[in-house]
């Protein structure tokens, strides 16, 4: 790609990760996005949106390149990237079946540039069945996961994307599976790890603290920590970060579920220096310590509840559990999570269906 060149990227789900993402790479002028906006398609068109961000600064009334309400429409062309930040929620459909038309076009009428898929989504485990589906089509691919720790929210009915305090994005790429079918084809490392760069490169332009994990999978695991304690038990009690954290009780009952997650990691992970630093006993504390003891923050998981949205408890907590059962790993604290979070995970996906 020559320097005057514009990217195509696509960017599914347009809610608040997906928009802050979108704007801050649309700000590079190196990219057009199609947005893919499945639920809020009307009021994009109608009003743009505000963005309302001290680290990607203000905008009234933006309007991406251009924007669609299906992934079959967006699949008209080829994409450079290809953006995930839809809720992961398995129990409804699976990436690579909400994926399908963009999969298809790659499958039938391959590029010869590298597509990449960016996976700003929490869980663990997530990204394992994207890879199968696209191990067995001949395009080049890379799959990237982005851990997000931002705050940004949807507000005014979808008219404004809000982001306080800091950004981190931590970016890195998965080594596919072994390619399966006759002409399927395993990218070289170096063209994923370009791709990363590239991406990386863009963000930070943009203000992004983005930066690169040695190892995708440490990422998601260091990420899931918050998640399977944090949004959970936020959840579970319909109470802010700083509400946890103020009882003697959830304090520890946020160390313990930690605790449990930290060892199905270590369990599920090849041992490396990597992993003794990046998982050990201290990170606990450091997650604990980081949380501003009086923060009003509510998870995503707890938006999504407010909101009436299946949330990502496959994602998250059966993500970990998943492995635990491989690696024999006993989680009673969060079985017991999942068993509270899986009834009220049915019944909103029940009145989304009436
Ligand atoms: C860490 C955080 C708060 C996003 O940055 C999150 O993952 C969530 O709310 O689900």
């Amino acid at each position: 790609m020559s320097n005057s060149e514009v990217m195509d990227v696509c960017v599914v789900g347009f809610g608040a990760i997906g928009a802050l993402y979108a704007y801050a790479l649309h700000k590079t002028n190196k990219v057009r996005i199609t947005a893919v906006c499945r639920s809020n398609y009307d009021v994009l068109q109608e009003h743009g949106l505000d963005i309302e961000s001290k680290i990607f600064s203000d905008y009234t009334s933006w309007k991406p390149y251009r924007a669609v309400r299906t992934v079959e429409e967006a699949a008209d062309r080829s994409y450079a990237y290809i953006v995930c930040a839809f809720k992961c929620i398995s129990d409804i459909t699976t990436t690579p079946a909400l994926l399908s038309p963009l999969l298809s076009r790659l499958s039938a009428d391959p590029p010869t540039s590298t597509t990449t898929f960016v996976l700003l989504q929490n869980g663990i485990g997530i990204e394992d069945d994207l890879l199968e589906a696209l191990s067995k089509i001949s395009a080049p691919t890379v799959v990237i996961s982005g851990c997000c720790w931002v705050d940004t929210t949807a507000v005014d009915g979808g008219k404004k994307i809000t982001q306080h305090g800091n950004e981190t994005l931590v970016l890195g790429y998965h080594r596919p599976p072994p390619a399966s079918g006759p002409s399927a084809s395993v990218v070289p490392e170096q063209i994923a790890k370009d791709s990363l760069d590239t991406l990386i490169d863009m963000l930070r332009a943009a203000g992004s603290n983005a930066e690169a994990a040695p190892d995708a999978d440490i990422a998601r695991w260091r990420k899931v920590l918050w998640n399977a304690s944090f949004s959970t038990l936020c959840t579970l009690t319909r109470a802010h970060v700083g509400d946890v954290l103020a009882q003697p009780n959830s304090r520890q009952a946020l160390r313990d579920i930690m605790t449990e997650v930290l060892t199905v990691a270590r369990a599920s992970l090849t041992p490396s220096p990597a992993v003794d630093e990046s998982l050990s006993d201290g990170v606990i504390d450091l997650i604990l310590t980081n949380e501003n003891p009086k923060s009003v923050f509510r998870p995503s998981m707890l938006v999504d509840l407010d909101c009436g949205r299946p949330m990502e408890v496959e994602a998250i907590v059966g993500g970990v559990l998943r492995r635990a059962r491989v690696h024999g790993v006993p989680t009673p604290k969060l079985d017991l999570l999942y068993a509270g979070l899986l009834v009220i995970q049915k019944g909103l996906i029940n009145r989304r269906r009436d």
